[in-house]
């Protein structure tokens, strides 16, 4: 196991980064990031600002290992990636799926929070069937937004014309996708925030609530985590999805250096989110024929200049790096494997 770096050595060369983003997603129109430059490349720590110290030292974790370890065996070079349609207006979609050019699987947010359900179902379903025109597999994502009943109304209806790859965290709680699977047994479960915001990321296959499990590198504390928790989790039957923490393009090539060690990767993965920044910190060819390169991404000095964000949310950023070090420090488990 390394050494924790000094916070000097992390911060030596940070910069923070603000990206304005084409469209909603998650409740934030700008990304702000952190960069950490450190002996085996880049590394990005990005927590959403609503995370506390506790959960937000995973990220930290990831960051540091990117930098400082870099990244484990590829057995693949290229990702298969799936298009992300955030909670758009039906007519919308096109122009979202153009972003994604040769995608073969879209997944498409539902149950935005804060409208009227009826309402909110009737423009899921319009986005849905929009999305089904264009792109064979369909996936949609509720982040926990609907209870069981209004899971199993939602997804009913959502699969009367098509079926769905699979439908992500349609409820919150564990016991609830349990209900859902059972009481929905022609779709697959996909569990994803009852795997990142937990500290035993099996225990919801062992409930018997999930046939896919999506997982993040950010939250899982690093890219051998997520290797490792595939390699448990391929045990129980289920196989991952690695999607992306709506990374820059620094944290996404630590998502496809995952996905690019996995030994299997039914799915496309979530690892093209950086179509929804107007520009990322680094140019790529993006997705193309439905894939991404992997490989290391080195930010674009001119682009982290233009992106720098403000004097005052780089402070907040940086003292938000040295707590969470404190966090790592006082922790027993290792930093790297
Ligand atoms: O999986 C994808 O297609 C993209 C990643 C993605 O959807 C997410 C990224 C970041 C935050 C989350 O709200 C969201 C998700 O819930 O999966
Ligand atoms: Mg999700």
């Amino acid at each position: 196991m390394s050494a924790l770096p000094s916070v000097d050595d992390i911060l030596a060369d940070a910069v923070v980064v603000s990206l304005p983003m084409r469209v909603r997603f998650r409740g934030i129109t700008t990304r702000e990031a952190v960069l950490l430059r450190g002996p085996a490349g880049w590394g990005e720590f990005a927590p959403f600002v609503e995370y506390d110290d506790d959960e937000a030292a995973h990220w930290l974790q990831a960051g540091l290992e990117a930098a400082w370890l870099g990244p484990p065996a590829p057995v693949r070079t290229r990702v298969p990636v799936n298009a992300t349609v955030p909670a758009v207006p039906a007519h919308d979609v096109a122009e979202v799926l153009s972003r994604f050019p040769g995608a073969l699987a879209a997944k498409v947010k539902v149950a935005e929070p804060g409208r009227d359900p009826a309402e909110n179902l009737a423009r899921d379903l319009a986005r849905v069937r929009a999305v089904r025109e264009l792109v064979p597999h369909v996936r949609v994502d509720a982040n926990g937004g609907w209870s069981v009943d209004e899971a199993v109304h939602a997804l009913t209806a959502l699969t009367a014309d098509g079926p769905l790859e699979y439908a992500e965290q349609p409820c919150a709680r564990v016991e609830e996708l349990v209900e859902v699977r059972r009481r929905l047994p022609g779709v697959r479960i996909a569990a994803d925030e009852s795997i990142r915001k937990v500290s035993d990321p099996l225990r919801v296959v062992r409930a018997g609530a999930a046939d896919v499990a999506v997982v993040k590198v950010p939250p899982l504390g690093g890219m051998r985590n997520v290797v490792a928790l595939a390699e448990q989790l391929s045990g129980y039957g289920v196989p991952v999805v690695v999607s992306s923490a709506l990374d820059t393009a620094v944290g996404m090539s630590a998502g496809l250096a995952a996905a690019a060690a996995l030994p299997e990767l039914p799915y496309a993965c979530g690892l093209a989110t950086g179509r929804l920044f107007h520009h990322d910190v680094a140019p790529g060819e993006g997705v193309r024929d439905g894939s991404t390169s992997t490989g290391t991404v080195v930010p674009d000095s001119a682009r982290l200049r233009e992106l720098a964000a403000s004097e005052e949310r780089a402070r907040w950023w940086l003292d938000r790096v040295r707590r969470c070090r404190e966090v790592l420090a006082g922790r027993e488990a290792g930093l790297f494997v």
